[in-house]
C-alpha cells in the first residue's frame, strides 16, 4: 500500500445524476514522493487536495495517509498541510509569531518553539526576517513564511494548491527551485497542484494529468513529455501536432504498420521532431525512415530561441519549431516548403 492512497474517490457537487467533479479517482503517492496533479482549469485538482485535508467532503471512496483511513476523521486531526496561492498569513503578527503558530497550538514547550523556528527560518533563508510584519515583505517571502508555517508542525503530507501563481516569473521561477530543494532536504511527501506545465515539468518526481475527475496519465515528467499515452495529455503537456490515423495516411503513414500493440487512434509528433526546408532545394530524396510532405508556410513566429512555422498541408495544419535564424533565412508566409519527420518521432496514442 501506498504511503498516501485515494481509493476510487467521487465527488458530486450540487445535481443529482450531474457529472462528479471527482470520478472514481484512484492514486498512490509514495513517502517523500513529489507529486503534481496538474490540468485545465475546473478539472478537479483543489477539490482533490481539498477531500485530503477534509475541507470537502467525498462521496464515495477512500483517502489513506500512511495507513490511517482519512475520510471521515476530523480536519484537524489529520496531520495534513496546506498551503494556498493567497498567502494567508496573520497580518498582525511578525513572521517568526506566524510560525510559531501552528506549534503553540499545539501545546509545545516555548524552548522547542524557538528551536524549530529558528531551524524553519533558516530553511527558507528568512531568518533576519523574523520580527517583520507580512505587509512589509514580498509576495515571495511571504509565500516562504506561509510555507514554513505549514512546515513548522511536521506534517505527514505536504499539500500546495498553486502557491506560484500570484507570484511574478521570476520569483516563481526561484521559489520553484527553493521549495523543490527545501521538500528533498526534509524527504517531505508533497502534493502540489498546478496548471503550468513548465513548474510541473521541473519540480516533479510524478506528474498526475488530471481531465474531468479523472486521473489521464501519470508518470516521471520525462515520461509525460515524451510518451503522451492521450491526445488530450499530447495537447495538454506541450505544442504537439495531433493527427488522426486518417491524417497520418495524409503523410504516409499505412494502417498496418503498428508497432505498438494496439491500433492507434491518433499520433502526437513534436513541433522540434518535424524538420522544414524550402520545397525546391533539390535536398533529394527523404530517407526511408522518415515521412515527408510539401506544404506552404501560413505563418512564422519568433518565440525568442525559437522559430514557430505553422505549414499547411492539404487540410492539415502543421507546427514546427527550429532555432531561431536570421531573417534572411526564414521560410516567409507563402512559401511552398518541405517537412520531414522520422517515424520513431510519431507518438501513438491510444484516444
Ligand atoms: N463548493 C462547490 N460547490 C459547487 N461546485 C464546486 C465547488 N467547488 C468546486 N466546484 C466545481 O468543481 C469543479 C472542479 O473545481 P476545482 O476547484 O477542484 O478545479 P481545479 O482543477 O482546481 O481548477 P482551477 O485550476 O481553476 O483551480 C469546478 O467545476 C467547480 O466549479
Amino acid at each position: 500500500m501506498s504511503y498516501v492512497e485515494f481509493e476510487r474517490v467521487s465527488k458530486y457537487f450540487g445535481n443529482a445524476g450531474g457529472a462528479p467533479v471527482l470520478d472514481a479517482l484512484s492514486l498512490g503517492v509514495e513517502k517523500g514522493e513529489f507529486v503534481t496533479l496538474l490540468g485545465p482549469s475546473g478539472c478537479g485538482k483543489s477539490t482533490l487536495l481539498r477531500c485530503v485535508a477534509g475541507l470537502t467532503e467525498i462521496d464515495e471512496g477512500r483517502v489513506r495517509l500512511d495507513g490511517v483511513d482519512l475520510t471521515n476523521m476530523a480536519p484537524k486531526k489529520r496531520n495534513v498541510g496546506m498551503v494556498f496561492q493567497s498567502y494567508a498569513l496573520f497580518p498582525n503578527m511578525t513572521v517568526y509569531d506566524n510560525v510559531a503558530f501552528g506549534l503553540k497550538m499545539k501545546g509545545m514547550a516555548r524552548a522547542e518553539i524557538e528551536r524549530t523556528v529558528k531551524r524553519m527560518l533558516e530553511i527558507i533563508d528568512m531568518s533576519e526576517k523574523s520580527g517583520q510584519y507580512p505587509h512589509r515583505l514580498s509576495g515571495g517571502q511571504q509565500q516562504r513564511v506561509a510555507l514554513a508555517r505549514s512546515l513548522a508542525v511536521q506534517p505527514k503530507l505536504m499539500m500546495m494548491d498553486e502557491p506560484l501563481s500570484a507570484l511574478d516569473a521570476k520569483i516563481r521561477k526561484m521559489l520553484r527551485v527553493e521549495i523543490r530543494r527545501i521538500q528533498q532536504e526534509l524527504g517531505m511527501t508533497t502534493l502540489f497542484v498546478t496548471h503550468d506545465q513548465e513548474e510541473a515539468l521541473t519540480m516533479s518526481d510524478r506528474i498526475c494529468i488530471m481531465n474531468q475527475g479523472r486521473i489521464e496519465q501519470t508518470g516521471t515528467p520525462e515520461e509525460i513529455y515524451a510518451r503522451p499515452k492521450t491526445a488530450f495529455v499530447a495537447r495538454f503537456i506541450g505544442n504537439y501536432n495531433v493527427l488522426s490515423a486518417e491524417e497520418m495516411a495524409v503523410i504516409g503513414r499505412t494502417q498496418s504498420a503498428s508497432a505498438a500493440g494496439f491500433e492507434p487512434e491518433a499520433y502526437a509528433i513534436r513541433p522540434e521532431a518535424v524538420r522544414i526546408s524550402a520545397a525546391d532545394d533539390g535536398s533529394g530524396d527523404s530517407p526511408a525512415d522518415a515521412y515527408s510532405m510539401d506544404g506552404t508556410v501560413s505563418d512564422c513566429t519568433s518565440l525568442g530561441a525559437l522559430l514557430r512555422y505553422t505549414v499547411q498541408v492539404g487540410n492539415l495544419s502543421i507546427t514546427t519549431d527550429e532555432l531561431n535564424a536570421p531573417a534572411s533565412s526564414r521560410h516567409a508566409a507563402g512559401a511552398r516548403v518541405r517537412l520531414e519527420v522520422d517515424r520513431n518521432a510519431c507518438v501513438p496514442l491510444q484516444g
